[in-house]
């Protein structure tokens, strides 16, 4: 008696030889996966065993290819409820062992196929804890991927300077390249309570979803809003969003939030929203060696001395003195939240006014949902500002 799979088998697991070259002049030779070419970014691991969808489609990604540390992706297909925007984002995808066949009763298609339709180039086949650890001593650095006709007849060294001529992460201004061009509106689920402003730098769906549960009508604006359009909407609280690229070109989000903070209206912010309320403040931002990425990071709020195991998706960080209150242009602030794992700071808080941010993603999409109570401390700056 013959068992049958549900599911689709992939078409591609005999494709095409494919090459990754780091641009320390390390490679890794595997098969094509996804779309067959040529591909360049900033090399990057993610420890997340699940949400792949969510990865792929988070805006903070653009620019970077990454390299899954679990070794087996692909298994539940693709779906149209996962993602996190309307593409996919990653600039490349690298792999150990796709799943041949996709099996889950929301899967429409296969991940294989999905990568290939959206013109996304990766890598199968390669050995992920050998490159992952490379990364780890290293540090996240180019890299290119090529298969197919990028790749045939092409000289090692050819492909070692065509990686070598793309830009560094290290000063990239990315958010208006990812962010909405148009201001949309997600209105509140049940009744509503509250209007925020979200500063869109390359904002995930999951985000006002969040707020939007809580009774927030949410008013998304481009990257490059200014004070004028934010307080246009007569927003309770203003939101920065996370967002691709390095925070110290970002300074036109940083003069809107200023201005922000001068009008004393609730601020929260996420991720490169963290990183801006650090530039705001006073504080630098430097480029981690590898970053964060994953959704099993612990993360110690210090207000309440709580742990939490967090989804993160960084790879700067702002430099801010772990062990005393600062004296800021808007009054005392402190950090808030560290990463258990290195001491980086996580979260920031202002103690004279009713501003914060985290370095990671209470929104959990994917992730655990430990650091929700953030959208409820938004929500709580909002009602006693109103009382
Ligand atoms: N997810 C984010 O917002 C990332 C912020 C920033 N681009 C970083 O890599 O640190």
């Amino acid at each position: 008696m013959t068992t049958s799979i549900q599911g689709a088998a992939s078409p591609r697991h005999q494709a095409a030889p494919a090459v990754l070259v780091l641009e320390d002049g390390r490679t890794f030779s595997g098969r094509a996966y996804g779309a067959v070419g040529e591909t360049f970014g900033e090399a990057v691991f993610s420890t997340g065993m699940t949400g792949y969808q969510e990865t792929l489609t988070d805006p903070s990604y653009h620019r970077q290819v990454v390299v899954m540390t679990a070794p087996h992706v692909g298994n539940t297909g693709v779906n149209d409820d996962d993602p996190e925007s309307g593409r996919i984002w990653v600039a490349g995808y690298v792999v150990r062992d796709p799943a041949r066949v996709s099996s889950n009763w929301r899967a429409t298609r296969t991940l294989d196929e999905e990568l290939e339709r959206q013109g996304v180039v990766g890598i199968s086949g390669i050995d992920t804890r050998a490159l992952t650890r490379h990364l780890r001593e290293r540090g996240a650095m180019r890299v290119g991927i090529f298969s197919g006709d990028a790749w045939t007849g092409v000289r090692a060294e050819a492909l070692l300077d065509k990686v070598k001529a793309q830009p560094q992460m290290k000063g990239a201004n990315l958010s208006a390249e990812v962010a909405t061009k148009e201001t949309y509106v997600v209105p509140a689920i049940g009744t509503k309570k509250f209007t925020v402003a979200a500063v869109d730098l390359g904002i995930k769906g999951m985000t006002p979803h969040r707020m939007a549960e809580r009774g927030i009508e949410v008013h998304v604006l481009p990257a490059t809003a200014t004070a004028e359009d934010i307080y246009a909407v007569e927003p309770d609280g203003v939101f920065f969003s996370n967002g691709p690229g390095d925070p110290a070109t970002a300074d036109g989000p940083v003069a809107v939030m200023r201005a922000v903070l001068e009008r004393r209206t609730p601020l929260f912010g996420i991720c490169f929203g963290n990183q801006i309320l650090g530039r705001a403040l006073g504080f630098g931002t430097y480029k981690l060696k590898y970053g964060h990425r994953g959704i099993n990071q612990p993360v110690q709020d210090r207000t309440t001395g709580k742990v939490e195991v967090t989804a993160h998706n960084h790879g700067f960080a702002v430099d801010a003195p772990l062990d005393k209150v600062s004296d800021t242009p808007f009054g005392r602030a402190e950090v808030s939240h560290v990463c258990l794992n290195d001491q980086v700071v996580e979260g920031l808080q202002l103690l004279d006014q009713p501003a914060f941010s985290v370095q990671y993603h209470p929104e959990a999409a994917a992730g655990p949902h430990d650091a929700a109570y953030l959208f409820d401390r938004f929500v709580s700056l909002m009602e006693a500002e109103r009382a």
